[in-house]
């Protein structure tokens, strides 16, 4: 899938995924909302959570990176069609074990594995040291997510991790 990011720069460059990832030719950044491409974009304020179903609207997702001290509703405005991630546990060194507040690298990769898109998924990933202890983390609530139907499939295999 082709990946955009909706860039805002109020984080350090040197430990940005998003920034890591442009510098791979692996996503395009995006310093003005107009020129995002229409996509899936991948917004924790969503009402409905991203699943399967949601490959054959597009090829196109986007997320948006900023620090997660001013990431605000207002911030995802942005022109497209709106998912949350269900629960995963972030892998990375700052937030790791923490649920839902994902970097934008993980962000993509959890998606991509939903949406059947794993070996994408995996190859973002190889290029950060942490990025395979975001899998591991995660591999069975991924390897269910992409198993389901659609978004209500997704949220009664979420609520089963929640209510753990
Ligand atoms: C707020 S930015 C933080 C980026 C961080 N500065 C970095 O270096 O990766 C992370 C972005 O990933 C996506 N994301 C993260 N967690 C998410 C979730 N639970 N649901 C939907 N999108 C999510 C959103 O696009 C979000 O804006």
């Amino acid at each position: 899938m082709d990946l955009h990011v909706r860039y805002e720069g109020d984080d350090d460059p040197q430990k940005c995924t998003a920034k890591k990832l442009e510098r791979f030719d692996l996503a395009t950044l995006h310093s003005v909302k107009r020129s995002v491409p229409y996509g899936l974009v991948l917004d924790p304020f969503a009402d409905k959570a991203l699943s399967p179903a949601d490959r054959e609207s597009t090829d196109t997702l986007v997320a948006m990176d900023s620090s997660w001290e001013s990431a605000s509703a207002e911030q995802f405005e942005i022109d497209g069609i709106h998912r949350a991630l269900p629960f995963m546990l972030a892998g990375n060194p700052v937030n790791y074990g923490n649920p839902y507040q994902l970097t934008t690298v993980e962000a993509f990769a959890g998606a991509l594995v939903i949406l059947g898109e794993r070996e994408q998924a995996e190859f973002l990933l190889s290029k950060f040291r942490w990025g395979q202890t975001f899998l591991d983390l995660n591999e069975e609530p991924l390897e269910r997510y992409a198993e389901c139907t659609d978004s209500a499939g997704v949220v009664a295999v979420q609520n089963e991790y929640l209510d753990r």
